[in-house]
């Protein structure tokens, strides 16, 4: 791998007699898209929140282009280049598609991949190009069909012009016919030199974009690299795979449903 964009090291975080991570590392270099997979309650959002500073870990280490930003709060990291997406995405629901985008992009720091450093709304209008929401730029968000949500979620957070982009279950509850567009969208921003961490139970889809897959359970790595291999692994097959996926023949599982029961 080339030098890493972010350097997580020995994170460790409990709730109570919960542990959620126990000396979780990886790295992530810029313009990689990285998967991240595990059963339910594996500790894949709380990994995220650690990396975007809206949860402190109790150990560890994270560092962003050779920074350590451990101590930072969400909003410094935010102003290094750090965008987080949530899975459930509330917009606005009162402003438009591009007002609600225009607010991400009122928060750019100086990080400004996306357009002119001086130019929100160049930004804002940047980000609905690229995530292809123009036609829909003045229309009520909360009106929008689950996709153009999720498309919403992602151009809000394209808006702040992150060199890290924390991506989760934008997938989720899409329909096959829908699903290629966000894959779409994934890849061309990972083309575009932005660094993705991508959670998501829609296996095949986030296997026709990430690089390299890690695979939690427990809040434990327990497996990281190339993707195929890594659901292959016997270990993520017993803990999150199960039965849903012949390992022998067939490299990513069904389009119908995840390894968690969810309809894709
Ligand atoms: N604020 C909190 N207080 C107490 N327990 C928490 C808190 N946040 C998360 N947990 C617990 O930590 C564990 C990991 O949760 P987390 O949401 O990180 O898992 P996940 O892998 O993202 O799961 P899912 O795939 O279901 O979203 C779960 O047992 C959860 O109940």
């Amino acid at each position: 791998m080339s030098d890493p964009l972010l350097e997580v090291t020995g994170v460790a975080k409990r709730f109570g007699r919960v542990v959620t991570a126990r000396d979780v590392s990886f790295e992530v270099a810029a313009g990689e898209a990285l998967g991240l997979v595990g059963p339910n309650g594996a500790g894949k959002t709380t990994l995220l929140d650690i990396v975007a500073g809206t949860l402190r870990a109790d150990a560890g280490t994270v560092v962003l282009e050779g920074r350590d930003v451990t101590r930072l709060g969400a909003a410094a990291r935010a102003d290094r280049g750090i965008a987080r997406s949530y899975q459930v995405p509330r917009p606005f629901g009162g402003l438009t598609v591009y007002e609600n985008v225009l607010v991400g992009a009122s928060f750019a720091g100086r990080h400004t991949r996306t357009g002119p450093a001086d130019d929100a709304r160049a930004q804002a209008w940047h980000a609905l190009e690229v995530t292809g929401m123009t036609e829909v730029a003045n229309t009520p968000s909360g009106s929008l069909r689950l996709l153009d949500r999720k498309r919403l979620e992602v151009a809000r957070v394209l808006a702040t012009g992150p060199r890290l982009l924390l991506l989760d279950e934008i997938a989720g509850g899409l329909t096959d016919s829908e699903l290629p567009q966000v894959v779409r969208l994934v890849r061309r921003l990972r083309d575009d030199g932005v660094a993705v961490v991508w959670i998501e139970h829609v296996l095949h889809a986030l296997l026709d974009v990430v690089d390299r897959l890690m695979c939690l359970a427990g809040g434990e790595v327990i497996a990281q690299g190339d993707p195929h291999a890594v659901i292959r692994s016997p270990e993520v097959v017993e803990v999150y795979l199960g039965s849903t996926v012949d390992t022998a023949t067939d490299p990513a599982p069904g389009p119908a449903t995840t390894p968690t029961g969810e309809t894709a």
